[in-house]
């Protein structure tokens, strides 16, 4: 590659849907790193031949890289893209790290009015409340969600529900679905402009990929 310019960063997430993002990008014939690695201790790799730097980043971090410039474009959940509100273009949805986020709670209360809500999506739950109508006061938390009905933090959680196995093993159901969740291909908004053409070929051949599984929907916000 040439021109330095049209050098795309990647912000790629560790965790759930680095996998899922690597299989992807290598149907879609994108160029990945031979041994490309979420457990890799090395968070920037180069892959200067293909006009590529992949880093490493936690998934709920990947907004914030894409705003302020330093990635290109970036693969994160609609659920972090929601609650991070960042100003970065949304171009695909891929499909993949499928889930929902959900209101859930023990059976013996569904129904009943609730005050207290725990969560790892402070913004997102709240703005769903007042679209409600429902004055709740949210309870952030960062992991282990499902422990809030069940030691007296809160009588609801807000949080993401893909087999349902958490919320049975704690005794707990959903009372609501709020949305479907995947994860998306985010771009930088300069960078969109200025490297349309990479960018654009990029989503082209992630979008082949993805419109020929069945869970395909369209380009979104941009
Ligand atoms: N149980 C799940 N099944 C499928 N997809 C999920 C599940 N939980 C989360 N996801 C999706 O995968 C994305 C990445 O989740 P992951 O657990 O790797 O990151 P995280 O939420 O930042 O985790 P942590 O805070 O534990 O590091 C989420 O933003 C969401 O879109
Ligand atoms: O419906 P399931 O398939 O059981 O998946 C849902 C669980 O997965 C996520 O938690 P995660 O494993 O990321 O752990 P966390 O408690 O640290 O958020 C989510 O917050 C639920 O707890």
């Amino acid at each position: 590659m040439s021109d330095k310019q049209q050098m795309l960063t990647v912000a790629m997430p560790k965790g759930r849907i680095f996998s899922e993002t690597v299989e992807l990008f290598r149907s879609a014939g994108i160029p990945l790193p031979a041994d490309f690695s979420e457990s890799s201790r090395k968070l920037i790799i180069p892959l200067e031949e293909a006009g590529f730097t992949f880093f490493l980043a936690k998934p709920t971090d990947v907004p914030t890289y894409v705003e302020y410039g330093v990635a290109d474009i970036g693969i994160v959940g609609k659920d972090v893209l929601m609650e991070e509100e960042r100003n970065v273009y949304e171009l695909l949805d891929l499909s993949i790290g499928q889930c929902r986020m959900c209101v859930a709670g023990p059976p013996h209360t569904l129904g009943d009015p609730f005050s207290r809500v725990a969560t790892k999506y402070p913004r997102t739950a709240s703005r769903y409340f007042r679209g409600q109508g429902q004055q709740v006061e949210v309870i952030k938390l960062n992991g282990s969600v499902e422990l809030a009905p069940l030691i007296g933090l809160a009588e609801r959680i807000v949080d993401i529900v893909s087999t349902g196995r958490t919320l049975k093993e704690n005794g707990l159901v959903e009372e609501e679905t709020i949305t479907t969740i995947t994860s998306r291909l985010i771009a930088n908004r300069a960078s969109y402009r200025m490297k349309a053409e990479r960018i654009d070929q990029l989503c082209r051949q992630v979008r082949e990929v993805v419109e020929g599984s069945e869970q395909y929907d369209t380009a979104v916000d941009k």
